[in-house]
């Protein structure tokens, strides 16, 4: 197991009205259920955040913000100056059905990636997802260039790196289901209401006919 597992917990919820990560879907948190897909891949975990008790029931590492208020960036910035890793497994805490496949498969593609890419990020019904994506430790130095600049979208910095696209829809049968379903994102009341109705939808599936 190598990389490090970072967990992008920093942000405002301001849509959704409270904190995102600690959202509970199926008996458990929504940072909870990322944890535990990411904790057989990744060697390390930690969390990105400026709170740390909030978050000190995980046991994990909380990473500070050296840029406040920049966004998701300067999450991943502070992440990966604290990483030893090369490669970065980042996700925010929005992704109540994150899956240890997805988080497997792309750090699978990374580690064989030639030394040319700096990203892999994966794509879902033609929309690139770079908050569930990895990512190699030395585009720190562009990262901190960007937030210099006082560049805040996610975009703007990965347009700067060689990066690999994965299209994950086009993986066969429950793959594709699952990665699918896994970079599915909660912002807003009704995300919630609509992951709600999906856990119960599938464990209703999952029970044997
Ligand atoms: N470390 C860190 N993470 C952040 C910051 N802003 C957002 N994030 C995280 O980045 C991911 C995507 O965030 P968004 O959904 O765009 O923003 P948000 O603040 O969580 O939500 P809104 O206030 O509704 O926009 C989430 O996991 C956030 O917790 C920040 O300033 N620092």
């Amino acid at each position: 197991m190598n990389g490090l597992g970072v967990i992008l917990a920093g942000g405002q919820s301001q849509r959704m009205g409270r904190n995102k990560a600690l959202l509970q879907i199926g008996g458990r948190t929504v940072i909870g259920a990322i944890i535990e897909a990411m904790s057989p891949v990744c060697g390390q975990l930690v969390v990105s955040s400026m709170q740390p008790d909030l978050y000190a029931f995980t046991g994990l590492p909380v990473i500070p913000d050296s840029y406040e208020g920049a966004g998701p960036l300067a999450g991943i910035h502070a992440a990966l100056d604290y990483s030893e890793q090369r490669w970065n497994l980042v996700c925010s805490c929005d992704h109540p059905f994150a899956s240890r496949m997805l988080f497997e498969q792309l750090m699978d593609i990374a580690e064989q990636a030639d030394e040319t890419v700096d990203a892999v990020i994966p794509v879902y019904e033609g929309r690139g997802q770079p908050l569930v994506a990895a990512y190699r430790k030395r585009t720190f130095a562009q990262l901190d260039y960007c937030l210099q600049q006082g560049e805040r979208r996610v975009r703007d910095w990965t347009d700067k790196l060689n990066v690999k696209p994965i299209e994950v829809g086009e993986w066969p049968d429950s793959r594709g289901f699952e990665a699918g379903l896994a970079l599915f994102n909660m912002n807003r009341p009704e995300d919630y209401a609509e992951a709600l109705r999906l856990a119960a939808e599938l464990g209703h599936r999952s029970r044997p006919q």
